[in-house]
């Protein structure tokens, strides 16, 4: 097996966190990237945004998008109510690999069901293949063109949206994701709030966008 960042952040974890501990895992994560090898997780501090949001929702059904090493399914899942369950989308098989160990190591497998794939092609299947009917929460953090296309796809396609569901998207400044933020704030059906923070592990701003989606018809003007 390839030795890679990815496999070498998983085995930090597998070394020094609590097993079935979803806090230790996420911060021993947090303390490899931090001090050894940066990589794109959410991070401590927009974690803190992440927790925060997710807590104040009290979500049911859940979908991420960008799952990478399963950084932000397992500090989200920490913080699920009993029968909630996160969907997290991930096309890369090395990464699912990884994510499913950490998931499990975590204890959280019984919360966190990964869907490996496209998400272009995965979203139109929540409904039939996952019995998705509509979601409470998505979590936004894949790579940055597809904010865009995904979120009408959920919205427009799927109807995954319901009013009060809740949108948050990571790295809006940066990477940054301006055609999403163009469209979600000019869109009168979304109701959004800006969370400036700092890129993971580093000084650089960044920021976190939460959008409530205020129903899709005339409900919404009142
Ligand atoms: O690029 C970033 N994130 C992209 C994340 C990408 C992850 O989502 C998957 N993916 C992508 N499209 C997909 C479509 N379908 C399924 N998985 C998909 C990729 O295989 C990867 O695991 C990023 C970059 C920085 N940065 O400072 O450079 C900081 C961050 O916080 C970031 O999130
Ligand atoms: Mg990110």
């Amino acid at each position: 097996m390839a030795e890679n960042k990815e496999k070498r952040i998983l085995n930090f974890v597998l070394q020094n966190a609590v097993r079935g501990d979803p806090q230790s895992v996420v911060d021993t994560i947090d303390t490899y990237c931090s001090q050894k090898e940066w990589a794109m997780n959410v991070g401590d501090e927009k974690g803190l945004i992440l927790d925060k949001i997710v807590e104040e929702t009290k979500p049911s059904v859940l979908l991420e998008l960008g799952t990478y090493c399963g950084y932000s399914a397992v500090r989200i899942a920490g913080l699920l109510k009993p029968g909630a369950r996160l969907l997290t989308i991930e096309f890369n098989p090395d990464f699912v690999a990884i994510a499913k160990q950490m998931i499990e190591f975590a204890g959280v497998q019984d919360k966190v069901k990964i869907l490996e794939g496209p998400s272009e092609t995965i979203i139109p299947q929540l409904k039939k293949k996952h019995e998705v009917d509509t979601l409470d929460f998505v979590f936004l953090d894949h790579w940055k063109d597809r904010y865009l296309p995904d979120t009408v796809l959920l919205l427009v396609m799927c109807g995954m949206q319901r009013k009060g569901s809740v949108l948050l998207a990571d790295n809006v400044i940066c990477p940054g994701a301006p055609e999403f933020i163009k469209y979600i704030r000019n869109n009168n059906h979304f109701k959004c709030t800006n969370f400036p923070s700092h890129l993971e592990y580093m000084k650089a701003k960044d920021a976190m966008e939460k959008a409530v989606f205020l129903g899709p018809g005339l409900e919404s003007m009142c």
